[in-house]
């Protein structure tokens, strides 16, 4: 079986010489919903630039549905991986929530009915179909997320990554978009540091530190690895246990 994403001793250091990653890597699975957890600092966000091309590797490889992340294959790869940024404005910026779904789409060349129904459907999928005529900015911060993830899945992407995909959302907002995501069929990579979303969302969990993977397993057991926990400046809010966990 191919796996959806392979990365392979990708080691990356910026510009200014600061080594960002050493030797990472990981594969995911068709299905699977995997949370990047660490403390800030880690190199989570630099590994996530890395699935769409922003960054491209230095040493080591990055595969998705087996083509090598590249200036070769950039076009298929930013098709393939859809990445829900923090801040919803960043993703959003036609004048309304259905031009913004469909720009995607439509720079793939979808048109007409085909085009509308890949919107409708992607609206749908996040619970924001009667929305579709608002101008973005006349929509709620939690709307505008939920907005943001259908101009992704529009693109029918192989693999979702959310960046912290529950911040700045009330409790309400938060929980309407766990139930989202949970009913998408859809692969999902999710950087988070809230961990009770990632436990509730995510079977497995990959740890990385200073630029490394420390731990790769199933979430509930890497939080309630107090020593891994620690080490790695991981904290569960006050009174939140793992065995007896809800949202
Ligand atoms: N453009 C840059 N130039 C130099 N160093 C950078 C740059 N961007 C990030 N870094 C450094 O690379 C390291 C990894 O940063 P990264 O943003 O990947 O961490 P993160 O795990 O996403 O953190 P956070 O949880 O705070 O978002 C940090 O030490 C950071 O200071």
């Amino acid at each position: 079986m191919t796996a959806i994403l392979e990365v392979d001793g990708l080691a990356f250091a910026y510009p200014d010489g600061h080594q960002a990653l050493y030797g990472v890597s990981l594969s995911i699975q068709r299905g699977e919903r995997v949370a990047l957890l660490g403390p800030n600092g880690a190199g989570k966000t630099t590994l996530v630039l890395h699935l769409n091309g922003i960054h491209t590797a230095g040493v080591g490889s990055v595969r998705v549905d087996g083509l090598d992340v590249d200036k070769e294959h950039m076009r298929e790869i930013r098709r393939r991986v859809g990445i829900v940024f923090q801040d919803p404005d960043d993703q959003l910026f036609m004048p309304t929530v259905r031009d913004d779904v469909a720009f995607g789409p439509a720079n793939l060349g979808l048109t007409g009915p085909e085009l509308d129904a890949r919107v409708e459907q992607a609206l749908a999928m996040v619970g924001m179909g009667e929305y579709a005529s608002r101008p973005p900015h006349h929509l709620s911060f939690g709307q505008r997320r939920r907005v943001a993830v259908a101009t992704v899945l529009a693109m029918e992407p192989s693999l979702l990554v959310l960046d912290e995909p529950s911040s700045n959302l009330d409790p309400a907002s938060r929980r309407e978009l766990a139930r989202i995501l949970q009913s998408l069929d859809v692969t999902v990579l999710m950087v988070t540091h809230d961990l009770p979303y990632a436990l509730e969302l995510c079977e497995r969990s990959i740890v990385i530190d200073d630029g490394s993977i420390v731990a790769d397993g199933p979430t509930r057991d890497i939080l309630r690895n107090e020593e891994l926990m620690r080490a790695h400046r991981l904290e569960l809010p006050f009174g939140f246990h793992p065995d007896r966990a809800t949202l």
